[in-house]
């Protein structure tokens, strides 16, 4: 129930509307209430004699007072189920807000399916509580307050009688609500288990289709479907042992009534009328009765899918908020590109004992060009990882232009820093607003100097329409090399002070990858450039080629000052020689 808690800045902002609703529930309540008197006096003025003038006029009471309560119950569900759609929607804003904050490690344990899931399935559940929980829940008092006050000036003798069997069927209801609301948890589950499965299909059709495995795919589906589906059968079991129990229960309820009613009429302590009044309200309770139990599995639902919100809402939206450093470096504009690395090891959260990044230390001059090499699963891409924050160092310090990273905000540091990592992206959207996903003011000339440099303007001059050309679902497809080079021209179209290359260019061949690379070294002269690539051919040229091995420097220098020493670098490039002279003879 406190996971609810979590609620109370929501409530507070629509405070008006709810106090407006619950005004309305005590009026139609009461209308509600009142308006059984009449049919109880046109019952009773048709026993003494016909009266037809006495039981119109009651009769039209009735009405009036019946649609007087159905016009306040308009008014509640216009105050209280809106106020819950305003907070369904501020709820999914602020929940889609969050994960655009959340940190990528967050991501690296949390699958897409299961955070769908929680921000439809979980905030539906949320929802119905705020609606229709809320409601109910007031109606069901009031309404039980007003009728059990109007029986009870009846006769509370027979009242009594009347309510005997409610704390049976109020405990019925919520003991068979709580196997439903168990039920609709793991329905919940599966239902986010097969969400997880079609997302990680989908998105990896291409290998399952190169693998031939559709078959294997439609049969993994099938078995989480059949449990969704087995697990939906005995919920509808469930309900359907509900109603049909309610049903007969609240029928039973009037068995007392009528018994004692008929005793109580032919003694003359009570007239036709006021027995007929008295069933209409022993029936007018049975749902709130019921509601009692309904309402409360809907906020034990609700509780329980909040709580897996919380989770997720409560989880350090920035980096920065996990280790904050006591003074923040006054916001500088002009970085000229300067990275330290000082004294870096690294493990990654899930992996304590894994040690892949080892008491490391470098400098990156201003605007140099650097090469990181190694072999793979050396700790390339995660050093590289740690200059924009995607994760922090688990021990030491990362410096641009001397100040520690940590103490810049992360816009600021990722503003100066254009990275393209190795798994590129590219949205369903034209090619120029894919290149300048990142810009806030985007000009035309940025996008063709940056796809100039990415050597992919001729390219985009062949599409039928230039940049304005739509790229994936509802337009074309880029080859791999040419999706890599619209993915350099988008960090490019920033201007960034240091460019990060995580084997960027992989789908083009080596000679391809070469010259780009050199024409790009050149017409950035400024740009501090860190390359990660397994071709010597790419990083040859560069000012400083760091070796990794093992998650520590092992070399590092020149090109030909690396090949001298006749190690790792020099056996790396002696084979890649090798590569190339038997390929050129084949
Ligand atoms: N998110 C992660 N969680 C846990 N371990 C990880 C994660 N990412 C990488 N690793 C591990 O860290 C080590 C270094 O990986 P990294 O990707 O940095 O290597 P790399 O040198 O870039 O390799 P490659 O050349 O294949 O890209 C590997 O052992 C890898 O399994």
């Amino acid at each position: 129930m406190k996971n609810l808690l979590a609620l109370k800045p929501y409530f507070f902002r629509y405070k008006q509307m709810y106090l407006e609703g619950f005004f309305f529930i005590i009026l139609t309540n009461i209308f509600g209430v009142i308006g059984p008197k009449f049919i109880g006096n046109a019952i009773d003025a048709m026993s003494r004699s016909f009266q037809l003038r006495e039981i119109i006029f009651n009769v039209g009471l009735y009405v009036l007072f019946a649609a007087l309560s159905g016009f306040f119950l308009f008014l509640v569900r216009q105050r209280v189920i809106v106020a819950s759609r305003h907070i369904e929607f501020d709820l999914k804003n602020d929940y889609y807000n969050h994960l655009q904050k959340l940190p990528r490690r967050f991501y690296d344990h949390t699958g897409t399916g299961e955070l769908i899931s929680r921000g439809t399935n979980d905030l539906n559940a949320v929802r119905e509580f705020l609606g229709p929980g809320v409601m109910y829940s007031f109606t069901t008092f009031f309404r039980l307050v007003f009728a059990i006050i109007a029986m009870v000036s009846l006769s509370p003798a027979l009242t009594l009688f009347a309510l005997l069997p409610a704390p049976v069927l109020s405990y019925s209801v919520y003991k068979i609500g709580r196997s439903m609301q168990k039920q609709s948890k793991s329905i919940q589950e599966s239902y986010a288990g097969i969400t997880n499965l079609v997302q990680e299909n989908l998105s990896g059709i291409k290998i399952v289709k190169s693998y031939t495995r559709e078959a294997a795919e439609i049969r993994r589906f099938e078995t989480v479907n059949r449990q969704y589906y087995r697990k939906n059968l005995v919920l509808g079991k469930l309900q359907a042992l509900f109603f049909a129990f309610l049903t007969t229960l609240s029928a039973l309820s009037l068995i007392p009534v009528i018994w004692i009613g008929g005793i109580n009429v032919m003694n003359g302590t009570m007239t036709v009328g006021d027995i007929t009044q008295f069933i209409v309200y022993v029936s007018m309770l049975s749902w709130p009765i019921i509601s009692i139990g309904w309402v409360t599995s809907i906020i034990q639902k609700a509780a329980a899918s909040q709580a897996r919100l919380t989770e997720i809402l409560d989880a350090p939206t920035t980096i920065s908020d996990e280790n904050p450093l006591p003074d923040p470096a006054p916001r500088q504009t002009n970085f000229s590109g300067a990275l330290s690395l000082h004294e870096i090891s690294f493990h990654y959260p899930n992996q304590p004992d894994n040690e892949v990044l080892n008491n490391i230390s470098l400098d990156i001059l201003p605007g140099s060009k650097v090469a990181f090499v190694g072999a793979t699963g050396s700790g390339k891409t995660t050093l590289v990882n740690l200059l924009p924050r995607l994760y922090d160092p688990t021990k030491g310090r990362v410096l641009l232009d001397g100040i520690d990273i940590r103490t810049l905000s992360l816009e600021t540091l990722r503003e100066e820093i254009g990275f393209v990592p190795q798994a590129n992206f590219l949205f369903s959207d034209t090619i120029a607003h894919n290149i300048d996903y990142g810009n806030r003011n985007p000009e035309p000339e940025q996008i063709i100097e940056a796809s100039r440099i990415a050597m992919l303007y001729d390219d985009v001059q062949d599409f039928p329409d230039k940049f304005d050309t739509m790229l994936g679902e509802k337009g074309i497809n880029l080859s791999g090399g040419q999706k890599q080079r619209a993915c350099i021209a988008r960090a490019l179209a920033r201007k960034p002070e240091v460019l990060i290359l995580d084997d960027a260019l992989s789908a083009v061949d080596t000679a391809t990858e070469a010259r780009i690379f050199e024409a790009m070294l050149r017409s950035l002269p400024e740009t501090t450039i860190i390359l990660i690539s397994h071709r010597i051919s790419t990083v040859k040229n560069c000012d400083r080629i760091f070796v990794l091995d093992k998650g520590t420097i092992a070399e590092s220098g020149t090109h030909e000052e690396l090949i001298t020493q006749e190690s790792l670098y020099a056996e790396l490039y002696n084979h890649q020689l090798l590569e190339d002279e038997i390929l050129s003879l084949s």
